[in-house]
């Protein structure tokens, strides 16, 4: 291995041109700091997928390098290389006679671990990714629904504990609701585990929501802009990074900003009906949380400080007055947002990403 850098993957001059003469990425300079979860998104064709398939070498370069923890792939042996990098792809590609846990135990077994320790880590593994070993493990593929197959091929992907996980749109087979729930726990998923990911979506919406930063490709790879998702929105590159962001890049701010105390009414005095003197809120009144046929005069749904600015806006739609009580998380009211609480709020947001 090569010395221990910040950088994990970097591109240098990395350029590809398939037999034919299609030149689908042609000339990349980009690296991936450790522990970053980056994401590549851009129209179709752009180059994302063969820019992540350079990195295990499932496409080869035509020349440039791509360094992983300063090892130039060209200079390592595939089969090694792919041992050491995790990849997941849409249709995850599980082997469909193994069971789940022969599957997410694949590479420890080519890596020669021990049968307990392979056990011991496919365990662990399917409780991170929610599948509850006692009952999924012995099962194959084809008794899993589409999300739970992802899921296990995400398992798959970290069993070995990876440096580096490449991921091509893993959740666009996945139905829309399904999907943002694996979105937020793989996002999760990532922060605790801490491998350096690139993922690969054709959707802003997942690119804004996942990435660390995002890197917007246009037609050959090029890299028309890289920025955190914040600043990507607020102030995105002129030209074609516009256009693709599209016209609803303000209200994409609305589910990656989160709801601060300086965002808050400083009036506490609203008529909502709910205690401002410190009483705890009710948890199973917060928003989204309502279970069983809705109410006919549906209860206020109280806000937490760190509640996303979608959910606040929803809450605020439903408030009927304009009005939401907010608390801090402990359940002690805090303030009320208000209508103009909210654009305070993404106003701070833009500010902040014009401060980069
Ligand atoms: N095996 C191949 N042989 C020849 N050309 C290819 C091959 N694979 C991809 N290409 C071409 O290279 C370019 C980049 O393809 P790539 O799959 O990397 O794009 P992408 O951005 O991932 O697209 P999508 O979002 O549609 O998956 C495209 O013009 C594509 O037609």
């Amino acid at each position: 291995m090569g010395a221990p850098t910040d950088d994990v993957i970097a591109f240098e001059g990395a350029r590809i041109v398939y037999p034919g003469g299609a030149v689908a990425v042609e000339g990349l300079d980009l690296t991936v700091r450790r522990h970053e979860l980056m994401v590549l998104v851009g129209p179709s064709g752009c180059g994302k997928s063969t820019t992540l398939r350079m990195v295990n070498r499932l496409v080869e370069l035509t020349s440039g390098r791509v360094l992983v923890e300063g090892d130039d792939v060209a200079r390592t042996d595939p089969v090694a290389l792919r041992r050491r990098i995790g990849y997941v792809i849409q249709h995850v590609g599980l082997f469909p006679h193994r069971t789940v846990a022969q599957n997410v135990g694949t590479v420890p077994s080519l890596l020669g671990w021990s049968r307990e320790r392979t056990r011991e880590r496919t365990a662990e593994l399917l409780d991170l990714v929610g599948l509850e070993p006692a009952t999924y493990a012995r099962r194959y593929p084809h008794q899993l629904s589409g999300g739970e197959r992802q899921r296990v091929g995400v398992a798959r992907a970290l069993a070995a504990d990876p440096p580096v996980l490449l991921m091509d749109e893993p959740f666009g087979a996945v139905d829309p609701i399904g999907r943002r729930r694996l979105q937020e726990e793989f996002w999760r998923i990532q922060r605790r585990v801490g491998t350096t990911v690139i993922f690969v979506t054709h959707d802003v919406d997942e690119a804004v929501k996942l990435g660390d930063r995002v890197v917007v490709m246009s037609k050959g790879g090029h890299v028309e802009q890289v920025a955190d998702a914040v600043t990507l929105l607020a102030r995105p590159a002129p030209g074609m990074v516009t256009d693709f962001i599209g016209a609803g890049r303000t209200a994409r701010l609305l589910p990656i900003t989160e709801l601060a105390a300086e965002d808050l009414a400083e009036d506490l005095a609203a008529d909502d009906g709910v205690a401002h003197d410190g009483a705890p809120v009710p948890a199973a009144s917060r928003a989204g949380s309502a279970v069983g046929p809705a109410p006919a005069q549906p209860p206020l749904a109280p806000l937490a400080l760190g509640d996303r600015l979608d959910a606040a806006l929803a809450a605020l739609v439903a408030s009927g007055d304009g009005a939401v009580p907010v608390h801090d998380g402990a359940g002690r009211a805090v303030g009320t947002l208000t209508e103009a609480g909210l654009l305070r709020a993404l106003r701070r947001a833009v500010a902040a990403a014009s401060d980069d």
